[in-house]
């Protein structure tokens, strides 16, 4: 077991969407995305075929400016694609319906205390009012930020606020989470402590999490696939099961393994290959 196992952060991840009926599922069909018209025509990605299976902690990595947070953007529905077909759960993704997404930035509204950054989630979620009170405080307490609900957001560190993002995201109780770098900005010791606690959330069955990252390691550590993008436009040039076990070994025990070394080493050399092609 990670040495977060009993987190609160794993906890809650029992509590989000049932299994079943294809929630969560992610199908990609000929998807390119372009930006801009004439000689100032810029395709940031594709075009890209992907399905990606309900449970599934796909991390996208590649070279800066491949394409990655475009490709995250067309799955949550922020735009449309100017190509192809994108689909999740089995129909047009939903902004904050059919996914949450955790940016770099926790991007909490810094007027609201904690608590109400993660109210306006549960109200947006349609959670009945009544309810709201006491899933927030069950939300905070399960990412580990019992008390703070009254708490101004300047008043926490950066990683508590991106664990309030973290706990917003959830509040949705979508099926499908999407990551853009969220812990890029976090000191190293966070980093690692919430890639911990988001792997041993995604070992819980039901949830499928889309995880981008320029870092070989985190990809390694976290991802049960990774796809490697080309350089821009962004294409899948390499993708990757990952055989690490996600449940019953440590986090000190995977990073310190022969397997862990040489899935980095791997996806480090994709990296370099793809965004020199
Ligand atoms: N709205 C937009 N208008 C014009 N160009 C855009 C837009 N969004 C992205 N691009 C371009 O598309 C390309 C891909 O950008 P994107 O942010 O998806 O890459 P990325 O792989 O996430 O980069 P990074 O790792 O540096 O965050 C870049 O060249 C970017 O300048």
């Amino acid at each position: 077991m990670s040495s977060h196992s009993n987190s609160p952060v794993a906890e809650l991840a029992g509590r989000v969407d049932a299994v079943g009926g294809g929630r969560g599922a992610i199908s990609l069909r000929n998807v390119s995305q372009s930006y801009g018209s004439g000689d100032a025509a810029v395709t940031a990605v594709g075009p890209v075929d992907l399905d990606i299976p309900p449970g599934e902690f796909l991390v996208l990595v590649g070279a800066s400016g491949c394409g990655k947070s475009t490709l995250l953007r067309l799955i949550a529905g922020f735009e449309p694609a100017t190509q192809g077909d994108v689909e999740v759960s089995g129909g047009q993704p939903v902004p904050g319906i059919t996914s949450g997404v955790v940016f770099q930035q926790p991007r909490l509204f810094p007027w609201k205390t904690v608590g109400g950054n993660i109210d306006l989630a549960l109200k947006y979620a349609r959670v009945p009012k009544g309810e709201r009170a006491r899933r927030r405080d069950e939300l905070l307490t399960r990412v580990g930020l019992d008390d703070t609900a009254d708490r101004r957001i300047w008043e926490i560190s950066g990683g508590q606020q991106q664990r309030v993002a973290i706990a917003r995201a959830l509040a949705g109780q979508t099926s499908l989470l999407l990551l853009d770098e969220p812990f890029a900005a976090l000191d190293a010791l966070t980093r690692e402590r919430l890639q911990e606690d988001l792997r041993t959330v995604s070992s819980d069955l039901g949830r499928t999490n889309v995880f981008v990252t320029h870092s070989a390691d985190e990809a390694a550590f976290l991802g049960s696939r990774i796809v490697v993008l080309t350089s821009r436009p962004g294409r899948v040039a390499l993708d990757i099961p990952s055989t690490l076990p996600r449940v019953g070994v440590g986090a000190d025990d995977l990073r310190g393994s022969p397997e862990y070394a040489a899935l980095r080493a791997e996806i480090g050399a994709a990296v370099k290959e793809a965004a020199a092609a």
